[in-house]
């Protein structure tokens, strides 16, 4: 046996939020990883962490995370417990994570990404199109409630915050006509029974790496390094890398309804992203294509013609 590996005396703390969707990725995770060097999964051990942004009582349900501020909201405490050594490895959602990690963290182990696009919810209506007249939407995401109003500005959006769960039965309970959630936590969720329709990009393009679930590390750790590199996943890290560069190079955190997705075919990349006001009243949306080396230069050219079509003033709301 080799001795630089975890086992159930030495376990791999694997550090994760405890909401079902958080624990599922951390048991992905934890299975890959197993599978990957023949370990026991006695040989690692899952560590839930109770971040600010999961403290309810703190945090009165229906405001808009955005106006409690977001940043490192579900990953500060997260991330202090692997600089004090209480875990080895963080999973986090790709999506909610700001572009740029602590001194002494890196985000550079990627699983293999799952579907990408967001599913319509709803019990009386296929597709947006056949929502009636101002009908209630419930969601929490500033990107997705855009995209929705500037399609159609007649619909009234209101806060839907919570668990996957949680969301669904404030459906059932009637609170909103309609919700979107994305298809890959239902599908790692392992909700097939509920009635969902994924939406095409064309109709609603994705938020900036959904659908991938990143693995954090402290960079000092080259026995982790050494664990992750052989679950990486290559053409997700080549596809967030463009993503996420269209990202930083128009606003790192949440706060801004922006959305993007790429795609491989062949050497190349084909990269779409969209920028929109929050009220829906304005969008830009454009695509570029190149070699997938040029991934994070391609994001940064795209968010530029975007930015120029905007004019100055469109991000003034953002204060
Ligand atoms: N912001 C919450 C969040 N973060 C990641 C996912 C889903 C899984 C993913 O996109 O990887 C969700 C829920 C949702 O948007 O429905």
């Amino acid at each position: 046996m080799k001795t630089d590996l975890p086992s159930p005396a030495a376990p791999l703390k694997i550090g994760t939020r405890g909401s079902p969707l958080a624990l599922a990725q951390a048991h992905e995770t934890r299975d890959r990883l197993a599978a990957a060097h023949d370990l026991a999964p006695e040989a690692f051990e899952i560590v839930v962490i109770k971040t600010t942004g999961d403290d309810r009582a703190m945090i009165a349900a229906d405001r808009p995370l955005k106006e409690i501020g977001n940043k490192g909201l579900f990953t500060k405490e997260i991330e202090e417990a692997m600089l004090d050594g209480r875990i080895d490895i963080a999973v986090h959602s790709m999506k909610d994570m700001p572009v740029e990690q602590p001194e002494g963290l890196v985000l550079d182990c990627l699983l293999p990404r799952e579907d990408t696009r967001d599913a319509f919810i709803c019990p009386h209506a296929a597709t947006i199109a056949d929502l009636p007249d101002g009908a209630v939407v419930g969601t929490s995401s500033l990107r997705r409630r855009s995209q929705l109003l500037h399609r159609r500005p007649d619909l009234r959006v209101v806060e839907f915050r919570g668990n996957l769960q949680t969301r669904l039965k404030k459906l059932e309970d009637g609170v909103a006509y309609a919700t979107f959630l994305a298809c890959a936590g239902l599908s790692r969720l392992g909700m097939t029974h509920v009635p969902q329709t994924p939406i095409p990009p064309e109709d609603m393009l994705p938020a900036v790496a959904q659908g991938a679930i990143g693995i954090e590390r402290r960079e000092s750790d080259s026995r982790v390094a050494g664990m992750l590199a052989a679950i990486h996943d290559l053409t997700t890290a080549q596809r967030l890398a463009a993503e996420r560069a269209f990202l930083a190079a128009l606003d790192g955190s949440c706060e801004t309804p922006i959305a993007a997705l790429a795609e491989l075919d062949g050497d190349q990349l084909h990269l779409r992203g969209e920028i929109l006001r929050p009220d829906g009243s304005e969008a830009h949306a454009g695509a570029v294509s190149g070699p997938i080396v040029e991934g994070p230069e391609l994001g940064r050219a795209l968010a530029a013609d975007l930015l120029s079509r905007a004019g100055p003033g469109f991000f003034d709301w953002r204060g």
